[in-house]
């Protein structure tokens, strides 16, 4: 018998801490992701993963044995760049933790199988596994070698796909090695789709099939239906992911005005690969041009908001509180915004009576 693998998985001088961080907070919406990094020794992502399967008791439902998971997840998190301030093994252990917590809604709490909630975490867990730190657009724009590969269709999150099942080949780290035959292909199939609808141009068609759902929902007396055919609950998974993907926002302002400050250097950075590029520099990317504040305030008015208004009616009244702190970060980037556009202003009614030297 293989000996078991650290507590959590990862070896840290902050063992303790980090047991006592997950007793607390990994169940709750807004744990401090950054300090699960820190505590971690920069293994956030198999520790949470490893924190989730315990919780779950995954290891015993899937005959999974730690230093399997271990070894697989260790692997995927070395494939996570750490150099991206954005798309880095912290933000793939943010969304799995999240994605963790809607789970525990109430309101959907008997409608998935063990296998689907299985299948939810770990496509969390890969979603952006391997991620260049630029976007879709400028890989195409580039002939990036991917682009090729994928024909410019869902490019980066294809590659994400591609490089979590590769690894699940290496010797010791088949963690679905005991799932028969006919489970392993439902959570591949399962894996991929939820993947794939993390691609930002699959949101207004998702989100308008979540509009719907909600509508046909209400209709049916307000119980969430047993959802009986796979097209329904994959919908409902590929939101619950999306959702996760997007949380930022959603979260205690102190960990939302992280995100906001690493994406934007992400975007940023690419901007500037743009110019050397000689390539036209995308809308959010230009460094000098960016209002950071005002477009976190149509981030969340147009993409954010309305896919958490439909969540949080879907899954009613479990979101409600997550739904409360959107709207308040929102008024706070947007009062954040005013005074910045007013300093501004100001400065140039100085400038312009500055008397003339
Ligand atoms: C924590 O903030 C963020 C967190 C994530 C993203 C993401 N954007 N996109 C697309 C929408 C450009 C992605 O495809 C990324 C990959 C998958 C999901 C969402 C990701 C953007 C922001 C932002 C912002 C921000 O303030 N101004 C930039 C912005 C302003 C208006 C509209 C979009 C972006
Ligand atoms: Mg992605
Ligand atoms: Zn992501």
């Amino acid at each position: 018998e293989a000996q078991l693998p650290p507590r959590l998985g990862v070896e840290t001088p902050h063992s303790e801490a980090l047991i006592q961080l997950f007793e607390t907070g990994l169940d709750k919406w807004g744990i401090d992701i950054f300090k699960v990094d820190e505590l971690s020794a920069n293994k956030p992502l198999t520790s949470v993963v490893y924190a989730i399967f315990e919780k779950r008791d995954f290891f015993s439902k899937f005959c999974i044995h730690p230093s399997t998971l271990v070894s697989y997840f260790s692997q995927v998190e070395q494939h996570y760049k750490p150099d991206n301030p954005y798309h880095n093994a912290v933000h793939a252990a943010d969304v799995t933790q999240s994605t963790h917590v809607l789970l525990n809604a109430p309101s959907i709490g008997n409608v998935f199988s063990d296998l689907e909630i299985l299948a939810s975490v770990f496509a969390c867990a890969i979603h952006d596994v391997n991620h260049p730190g630029v976007t879709n657009q400028f890989l195409i724009n580039t002939e990036n070698e991917l682009a090729i590969m994928y024909n410019d269709m869902s490019v980066l999150e294809n590659h994400h796909c591609a490089v979590a099942f590769k690894l699940l080949q290496n010797p010791g780290s088949n963690i679905f090695s005991q799932l028969d035959d006919v489970e392993r292909r439902q959570l591949r199939k399962m894996v991929i789709d939820m993947v794939l609808a993390t691609d930002m141009s699959k949101h207004m068609s998702l989100l308008a099939d979540l509009k719907t759902m909600v509508e046909t929902k209400k209709v049916a007396g307000g119980c969430l239906l047993k959802l009986d055919n796979y097209s329904e609950k994959m919908q409902i998974m590929q939101n619950m992911v999306h959702c996760a993907d997007l949380s930022n926002p959603a979260k205690p302002l102190p960990l939302s005005t992280q995100w906001v400050t690493r994406v934007m250097e992400e975007f940023f950075s690419q901007g500037d690969r743009e110019k050397a590029l000689g390539l036209p520099v995308s809308p959010m990317c230009c460094r000098e041009t960016a209002n950071v504040e005002k477009s976190q305030v149509s981030f969340i008015d147009f993409i954010v908001h309305p896919l958490w208004e439909a969540w949080t009616e879907l899954v009613h009244p479990d979101a409600e509180d997550i739904l409360n702190t959107l709207e308040q970060n929102r008024d706070y980037y947007c009062e954040l915004s005013a005074a910045k556009e007013a300093e501004a202003a100001s400065k140039e009614e100085a400038g312009a009576n500055k008397p003339s030297s």
